[in-house]
């Protein structure tokens, strides 16, 4: 089979008629006025990313989900995709599977695919997705918003995906319940779009959490060159892990597990009712976890009053 051949049976769906979608030298679509246009490209590689007999339907909808997380942390909404994909051998039935996971999220989101390139690669599977979104003009929320005094709240529940990553890796010791329990988190996360949208206006800042919580905490405390604390206990997490896991290792997950892609925010005070109304209306969990400070830095808080002195660095690629 061609690269033609692949890109006409697994990537060239039609898409609405006032866009130019596969098939040409670029894809065409036109910004609405009063927008401005949100880009984010990510990579994706076997062995690093995913690993290498997940399920490709699975894959396909993760692939679009970490590029719309990052839509998501603006406040954008989707307007479509490219997908850049590399391969050793075209595998059909895996090509076909990919393809199905890929197509249901963005037809889900209306995302849809216009365009991207289709190449071999001389060993292992990369995946590229860039998504265009839009966000009304001037109301994105950025990393370096944040404000003195704001609260910190996280959506969802952390460590969970990191858990799973573990146990697949053989980093802690397999154990067919939490996997189960664990798993989906890894495999099968969900973009917070809806809650970026109702967090315009009410968010200073934003960020989507692919790296773990203090990693991605601390890009919001650069950016807006102030510091935090964070109160431990009010970290959230799946009750489930506490049967089968160490304090230790939860900690690990919480703090520095990655491929989480729930939105760590901060918001002023004022804005304290609201959210509590945004997560009953969106049925999303949303806790306060800490306060954004003038000192620079990052305190992490135990209900005893004491510090965590050491705090552990998360995902880094080098
Ligand atoms: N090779 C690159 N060239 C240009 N910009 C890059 C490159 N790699 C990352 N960036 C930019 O650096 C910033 C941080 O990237 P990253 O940590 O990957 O963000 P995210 O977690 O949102 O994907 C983003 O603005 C991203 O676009
Ligand atoms: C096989 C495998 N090993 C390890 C991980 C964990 N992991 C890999 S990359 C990563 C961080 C997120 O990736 P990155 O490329 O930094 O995403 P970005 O921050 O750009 O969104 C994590 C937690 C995984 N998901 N699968
Ligand atoms: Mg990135």
């Amino acid at each position: 089979m061609s690269e033609f051949d692949i890109i006409k049976k697994y990537f060239s769906r039609p898409v609405k008629q006032d866009m130019l979608g596969v098939g040409d030298d670029c894809a065409l679509f036109s910004a609405a006025n009063g927008f401005d246009i949100a880009v984010s490209k990510d990579l994706l590689i076997e062995d690093i990313h995913f690993f290498h007999d997940v399920d490709p339907i699975s894959l396909g909808h993760k692939s679009l989900t970490v590029s719309l997380s990052d839509l998501a942390a603006m406040g954008a909404s989707p307007l479509a995709c490219l997908l850049g994909i590399a391969m050793p051998v075209a595998n059909e039935k895996w090509l076909a599977k990919f393809s199905e996971g890929f197509y249901n999220l963005s037809n889900c989101v209306g995302c849809p695919l216009i365009g991207g390139d289709t190449v071999r690669s001389q060993q292992g599977i990369i995946i590229s997705i860039t998504v265009l979104g839009q966000v009304p003009f001037g109301q994105a929320i950025r990393r370096d918003g944040a404000q003195i005094d704001d609260e910190i709240w996280v959506s969802g529940d952390l460590g969970s995906a990191d858990i799973a990553c573990r146990i697949i890796s053989s980093k802690i010791e397999n154990n067919k319940f939490l996997l189960s329990r664990t798993i989906n988190s890894l495999e099968w996360p969900n973009a917070r779009l809806n809650l970026g949208h109702s967090l315009r206006g009410v968010a200073n800042s934003a960020i989507d959490i692919s790296d773990g919580l203090i990693q991605d905490l601390t890009h919001i405390l650069n950016a807006s060159n102030l510091g935090a604390f964070v109160y431990y206990d009010n970290l959230p997490f799946d009750n489930f892990l506490l049967d089968s896991l160490s304090k230790d290792d939860i900690k690990k997950s919480i703090l520095n597990g990655g491929d989480v892609y729930e939105l760590c925010f901060t918001a002023p005070k004022c804005q304290h009712n609201n959210i509590i109304n945004i997560s009953k209306e969106l049925n999303i969990k949303l806790s306060l976890i800490g306060g954004i400070v003038s000192k620079r830095g990052l305190d992490i808080i135990y209900n005893d009053g004491s510090i965590l002195d050491n705090i552990p660095s998360g995902f880094s690629h080098f």
